[in-house]
């Protein structure tokens, strides 16, 4: 009987099947910091991941946001009204989908460039590493059109798949809209400011939304294998959905440590990303944050990454800019955004530093100085 085409692809690793951690999946340096537990920190103490509850009045909400997102960049949201029945139902299609068999799931590999696709997540190709995942990425706006990728034949499991995935979609992008409302408000920027409702109209309408999907098999040698390596999320905000199973850790200073996040049934973690610190000037900023796996569950996890479209340069509010003061950061589009970010990850360097205005070229500076003058979200066709 021929081998099947799947394992003869170096892209694909059967980790059912791994009975051991093989060097190519053994990353080193995995414990240098040490790991604390958030959810058993009391409220308030420095372990303890902020809880924003959407059902609190918005002023009071809003001051949560803004503790959070300075100090933490992440937060726990809660009372946010996003079924816990349509969350269970997103889970059980997620595990169905990686549950196909690996030749369907190769078949809608992520290719050199694309956005979208089955396999590792675009972080992975910096890394010699592999990672303890599979991941597979996709657009809401074209779900029916790629998810026939995996499901050629279209049939029950795509039909659900993708009601499921849209069912969702629709709660999030509206639960973002509410949420960005309260990232501008936590800004300072109130509802009868005309810039600020002006620039929230502006995001709010162009606001793109991906989604990415984690698989993390359980692992026979968990200490020495990474489910999604340590990084920073590139756009606006994202939320992550983590099942019952905990793996999400945020790295956090003075003193270095990793804080485990707990799996709060219906809640999702919002992290800040790197787009947001920009805009924000640097007032909130995005956090760093890791995937670790375990040797007894599978974990599943979402992420709904919010960012700008592709052609919109980001620019610090001048609402977030001191008086007086210049932008921290030049005008960037998202891809322009990765660009740099893939030359800081081979060079060792810091993207955001490489876009700060400081960092700047007579270039930078010009950029960052005209982003004042101009309107903040720039959607040139
Ligand atoms: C919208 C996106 C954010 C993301 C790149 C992507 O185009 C789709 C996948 C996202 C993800 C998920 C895992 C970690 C990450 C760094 C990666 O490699 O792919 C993020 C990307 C990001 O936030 O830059
Ligand atoms: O699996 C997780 O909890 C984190 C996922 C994540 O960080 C991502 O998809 O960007
Ligand atoms: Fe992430």
């Amino acid at each position: 009987m021929p081998t099947p085409s799947h394992l003869n692809n170096p892209l694909y690793f059967d980790f059912r099947a791994a009975r051991r951690v093989p060097e190519s999946h053994a990353w080193p340096g995995l414990d240098d910091h040490p790991v604390v537990d958030g959810g058993a920190a009391p409220p308030g103490s420095p372990d303890a991941v902020p809880v924003v509850d959407l059902r609190e009045p918005p002023a009071a909400a809003a001051a949560r946001v803004a503790r959070a997102a300075e100090q933490w960049g992440a937060f726990l949201l809660t009372g946010h009204g996003v079924a816990g029945e349509l969350l269970a139902r997103v889970e059980e299609r997620i595990a169905c989908m990686f549950a196909l068999p690996a030749a369907d799931k190769m078949r809608a590999v992520r290719g050199p460039g694309d956005a979208c696709g089955y396999g590792s997540p675009p972080i992975s190709s910096f890394f010699s590493k592999c990672m303890w995942s599979e991941g597979y990425t996709f657009s809401p706006a074209s779900l029916r059109r790629d998810l026939r990728k995996l499901w050629p034949k279209a049939g029950e499991d795509y039909a659900s798949f993708c009601d499921v995935m849209e069912e969702f979609h629709k709660e999030m992008r509206a639960l973002a809209d509410r949420l960005l409302e309260l990232f501008l408000r936590a800004l300072g920027l109130t509802g009868d400011q005309v810039a600020a409702v002006e620039a929230e109209r502006r995001i709010a309408e162009t606001m793109t939304a991906t989604m990415h999907l984690n698989w993390y098999p359980r692992c026979p040698d968990p200490r020495r294998a990474l489910g999604l390596i340590a990084h920073t999320d590139s756009g606006f905000f994202t939320f992550v959905l983590q099942s019952l199973v905990p793996g999400l850790q945020l790295f956090r200073h003075a003193p270095d440590r990793w804080v485990a996040v707990p799996a709060v049934p219906g809640a999702f973690v919002v992290n800040v990303g790197d787009l947001f610190q920009i805009l924000t000037n640097g007032r909130f900023h995005s956090v760093y944050h890791r995937a670790v796996v375990n040797r007894d569950m599978d974990r599943i996890s979402l992420g709904y990454f919010l960012g700008p479209p592709p052609h919109a340069k980001v620019a610090p509010l001048p609402e977030a800019v001191p008086p007086g003061r210049s932008p921290a950061y030049r005008a960037v589009t998202w891809p322009e955004y990765m660009g740099v970010r893939k030359k800081a990850f081979t060079t060792g360097a810091s993207a955001l530093k490489m876009v700060a205005a400081a960092a700047g070229s007579e270039d930078a500076d010009a950029t960052a100085t005209a982003a004042v003058h101009q309107p903040q979200l720039v959607v040139s066709s």
